[in-house]
């Protein structure tokens, strides 16, 4: 049988067949992924073949994984050297954010984006809590949406408290699988189990206190929506997970930048001083958001603006 893995503790996984049944399921022997040091073998949203069989508590025995289409990594915490799939076969991911309590950073929104777009997934920016905006705000957010979209993004604003946007944001995800992601706090698990029927995720009041270590080791997981649509949410994880960019490709992954690139003088621009820099050029004259350099520059010199 074919089926999706829908939740992986690590030893043992849920799957959900064609129909919608779910078997708890393990590994048949020990699997090695082509050219990939990984800590777990499979994750969530991975396409496997299974045989039904019982052995103790678990149903089915999982013998095959179908190539991913994409995945999205962290460092595993037991070995340095690995890492750990948190999700895989996304066909999007939504980028949750605020302007109020607590705003999020256009350098935490930049950095997300940039890993999406070195893994390959698609994202959505959605601004929820927008009953909090007042009419600055509001205009502020249109000022957002513009940059943002100017360059490729779609961008929407939510609210999980007055329900404005929310069909649209069910059409939105309609037939596909999307991750979930954003600082704690924006209103994940409120809009999950808004969209999700059935569902009661524990959603908490934001306090004082930072999570550190309090999710570590929880697991991303699978919801359905519909037979052909899901939600992966990755609780405790912020961001996309981990990429390494080498400095000069880093201009690669801001789809303003990338258009201008080969306008450069000099081959190996890193667009920070050089003479005849079509980027720094653009900026000047507002082509691309300062905003967005900034975050460029940011991430060039390695400083950690994830917060
Ligand atoms: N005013 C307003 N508050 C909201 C909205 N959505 C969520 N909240 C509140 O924001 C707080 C955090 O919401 P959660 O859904 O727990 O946030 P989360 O992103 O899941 O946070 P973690 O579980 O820590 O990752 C709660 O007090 C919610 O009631 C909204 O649209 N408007
Ligand atoms: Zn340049």
């Amino acid at each position: 049988m074919k089926g999706v893995v829908v939740k992986s503790t690590g030893s043992w996984y849920l799957v959900r067949d064609a129909e919608g049944k779910l078997h708890r399921a393990r590994l048949r022997g020990k699997f090695k992924l082509k050219g990939m040091k990984v800590s777990n073998p499979l994750a969530v949203g991975d396409r496997v073949e299974f045989d039904v069989e019982t052995t103790g508590e678990d149903t089915a025995v999982i013998h095959k994984i179908e190539d991913r289409e994409n995945y999205i990594i962290r460092k595993s915490t037991h070995k340095a050297e690995h890492a750990h799939i948190i999700a895989a076969n996304l066909d999007q991911a939504l980028l949750i954010a605020t302007l109020v309590s607590p705003r999020t950073s256009f350098g935490f929104v930049d950095r997300f984006l940039v890993t999406a777009e070195a893994y390959g997934i698609p994202t959505v920016i959605v601004y929820n809590k927008t009953d909090l905006y007042d009419e600055d705000m509001q205009e502020y957010q249109r000022q957002i949406k513009y940059l943002y979209e100017r360059i490729g993004y779609k961008t929407m604003g939510v609210s999980a408290h007055s329900n404005q946007g929310i069909d649209e944001l069910r059409e939105l995800l309609h037939g596909k699988t999307t991750l979930f992601s954003g600082h704690s706090g924006v209103g994940k698990s409120t809009l999950i189990n808004l969209i999700v029927p059935d569902l009661d995720l524990k959603t908490s009041e934001i306090s004082g206190f930072s999570d550190k270590g309090v999710h570590t080791t929880t697991f991303a997981e699978m919801f359905e929506i519909d037979s052909e649509t899901f939600i992966i949410d990755t609780p405790g994880i912020k961001e996309l997970g981990i990429v390494d960019i080498p400095k000069k490709e880093l201009g690669h992954f801001f789809p303003e930048m990338r258009e201008r690139l080969n306008q450069c003088r000099f081959n190996d621009c890193t667009h920070f001083n050089e003479p005849g820099c079509a980027i720094i050029d653009a900026v000047r004259k507002n082509e691309i958001a300062l905003t967005r350099y900034e975050s460029y520059l940011s991430m060039l010199h390695g400083e950690d603006n994830r917060k």
